[in-house]
């Protein structure tokens, strides 16, 4: 069924990657939706999938061994995934936007900031080469940029990593995306700078009124920012809730487990937890039962045996656990 209300709905979603002649899957099964002016906060360990999902979003994975084999990435009702190049260079940057963990590698060390401002505008709208200056100028002020008649003048490299990725935010709202989606924006900025940065983009948000997919390591910013988290591991969904739910009422155990993870004021540890494992690779992904299993402090011998679905628990929640499974009650009563 068709989610009527959803800016973006992506059903069913396989990523793969050939390696060595075999598709291994980073994502398998992904379905969540993103809401117009929704803050979605994607969450999860390194090598969950949360960049080839936004990758497969923007199709822009890897042309050599990556590709989607299976589902739907619905943007405002229309699939994604069979259009071409050409057309998705209609939806990149005028539509939907991404911003990357590090802009230096987005933007092209041998052209000025203004070129590269300029040209986002010049693909994507019909106004006049001054106009199109002019507001390559006022989208840099908006951003925070005070010197931006200077700075349409200098080259990446002349920019501190904050005013590059500040760069990078303009350039991905100059068409008014709909949806945003930042990977990771802050992660190679220092702390008092990462603030600034989620500061503004919630600002720029509050001001174009697009939805932001925010792929996030950092359970502090899910807080401070989501509407809604999407919880990932090893390229599947295991927990979709609101924000609140999430932190006050966890159900899956790596849900549970990352939480644990965050350091409280109020506890005075000297060691914080830590969730044992690591995730496993592509090559080494368990081809049946839960993918967690060997981390899961509940396992059950079931969870080798059976994949969890993701299911709602109650409207709005839904979790890809056994522990929850409606065909095993009284599962349920013995968690929390
Ligand atoms: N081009 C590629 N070829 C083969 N495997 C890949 C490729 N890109 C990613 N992967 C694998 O896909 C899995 C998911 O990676 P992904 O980068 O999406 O994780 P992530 O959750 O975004 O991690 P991080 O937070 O470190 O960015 C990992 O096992 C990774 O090694």
């Amino acid at each position: 069924m068709s989610n009527q209300e959803a800016l973006l709905e992506i059903k069913n979603l396989h990523t793969g990657f050939d390696i060595g002649g075999e598709t291994h899957h980073a994502v398998k099964d992904v379905s969540f939706s993103v809401k117009p002016r929704e803050v979605v906060c994607v969450v999860g360990e390194s090598g969950c999938g949360k960049s080839v999902m936004s990758l497969s979003i923007m199709k822009l994975l890897p042309k050599h061994n990556g590709k989607i084999d299976k589902g739907e990435i619905l943007f405002k009702g229309k699939d994604l995934v069979p259009l071409n190049d050409k057309e998705m260079n209609q939806i990149r940057g005028k539509d939907i936007s991404m911003i990357f963990q590090e802009p230096m590698t987005a933007l092209n060390p041998v052209l000025t900031i203004g070129f590269q401002m300029d040209e986002v505008l010049i693909n994507h709208t019909n106004a006049k080469k001054e106009e199109i200056r002019q507001k390559s100028i006022s989208l840099l002020k908006q951003v925070g940029i005070s010197r931006a008649e200077q700075i349409v003048h200098e080259y990446p490299h002349q920019l501190s990593g904050g005013m590059r990725q500040r760069v990078m935010i303009a350039m991905a709202i100059a068409c008014q995306p709909q949806l945003l989606i930042a990977d990771e924006p802050t992660t190679a900025l220092d702390v008092t700078v990462q603030a600034q940065i989620l500061e503004l983009i919630t600002k720029i948000q509050d001001e174009v009124g697009m939805a932001v997919m925010l792929i996030t390591h950092d359970l502090g910013v899910v807080a401070e920012m989501a509407d809604r988290v999407v919880v990932m591991y090893a390229g599947q969904v295991v927990e979709e809730s609101d924000v609140d739910r999430i932190f006050y009422d966890p159900k899956h155990p790596y849900t549970r487990a990352l939480l644990s993870s965050i350091p409280r004021m109020e506890e005075e540890k000297e060691v914080l937890n830590t969730i044992k494992g690591i995730v496993p690779s592509l090559k080494n992904m368990p081809e049946v039962g839960c993918r967690f299993v060997d981390r899961c402090p509940e396992a059950m011998p079931e969870c080798r045996k059976i994949d969890p679905l993701l299911g709602e628990t109650e409207k709005g929640h839904s979790v890809r656990c056994l522990l929850y499974d409606a065909s095993k009650p009284e599962k349920k009563s013995e968690v929390r």
